[in-house]
């Protein structure tokens, strides 16, 4: 920032299991969205290093990164990040395209996610025509369509009401354990631990803690996926 040095993530070090549900907590500006963003190579860190199955994934070009993007990550952000002149349909085979589908591959395939995430009667609307809640579960099963290894999700929940918040989170458990899907997701609502195996939380770009939160019975969303 101009002459000013930001160290938004300073010294952190963590390791992430295959199939971990992993939420980033911690107050404002403490890092949470800057760390999301470099695990998802959305952003490259200034020093450090980040390893995914073993391979040095920061030392990836950036054509490279794109395509590992594209090919292991799902991403899920705040504001849904929907393509507005696109149906629900089309939001989620695009990213399929951009992986060099073609449309007979991917076609069945968004059409059987968008019902799975409970929107088989919506898939020829515009985000526009969608509530919040349907717009973030578009934005679920686009995240899915090249299924995934990793989803990254920052403040999934952050514009919506509790019912939604709780059918959205119901759906990233049950792809977390019917998919062995990892999860990470960012949040600053303690109650979303209940969903959680894993909690780091940040303070001033470090790791203040890292725990695993005591388990409530989470209710089970009818996705079967
Ligand atoms: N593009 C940027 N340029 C400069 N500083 C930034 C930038 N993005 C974030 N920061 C700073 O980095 C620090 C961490 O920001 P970050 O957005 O990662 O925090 P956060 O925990 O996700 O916050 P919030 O919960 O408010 O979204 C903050 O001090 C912030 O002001």
């Amino acid at each position: 920032m101009g002459t000013l040095e930001v160290s938004a993530v300073d010294g952190v070090t963590f390791s992430v299991r295959k199939g971990e549900f992993m939420g980033i907590m911690g107050s404002s500006g403490s890092g949470k969205s800057t760390l999301l963003h470099m695990l998802g190579l959305l952003d490259p860190p200034t020093k450090g290093t980040i390893a995914i199955d073993d391979k040095d994934v920061i030392s990836l070009s950036e054509s490279e990164k794109g395509m590992f993007r594209l090919s292991r990550f799902g991403f899920i952000f705040q504001d849904y990040a929907l393509v507005p002149e696109l149906t629900a349909e089309e939001n989620v085979s695009l990213v399929a395209m951009a992986r060099g589908e073609g449309p007979e591959s991917y076609s069945r395939r968004s059409r059987q996610l968008l019902s799975q995430v409970g929107l088989g009667d919506r898939m020829a609307h515009l985000p526009s025509e969608l509530s919040g809640g349907e717009q973030q579960r578009v934005a679920i099963a686009r995240a899915l369509i090249n299924t995934p290894e990793i989803l990254f999700a920052d403040e999934p929940c952050a514009n919506l009401d509790s019912t939604n918040s709780r059918a959205v989170l119901d759906l990233f458990q049950t792809i977390n354990q019917k998919m062995n899907l990892t999860v990470i997701m960012v949040s600053h609502e303690n109650w979303h631990m209940e969903y959680f195996d894993r909690v780091i939380r940040l303070r001033d770009g470090k790791i203040h803690e890292d725990f695993r939160p005591e388990k409530t019975e989470a209710a089970t969303s009818p996705l079967r996926l």
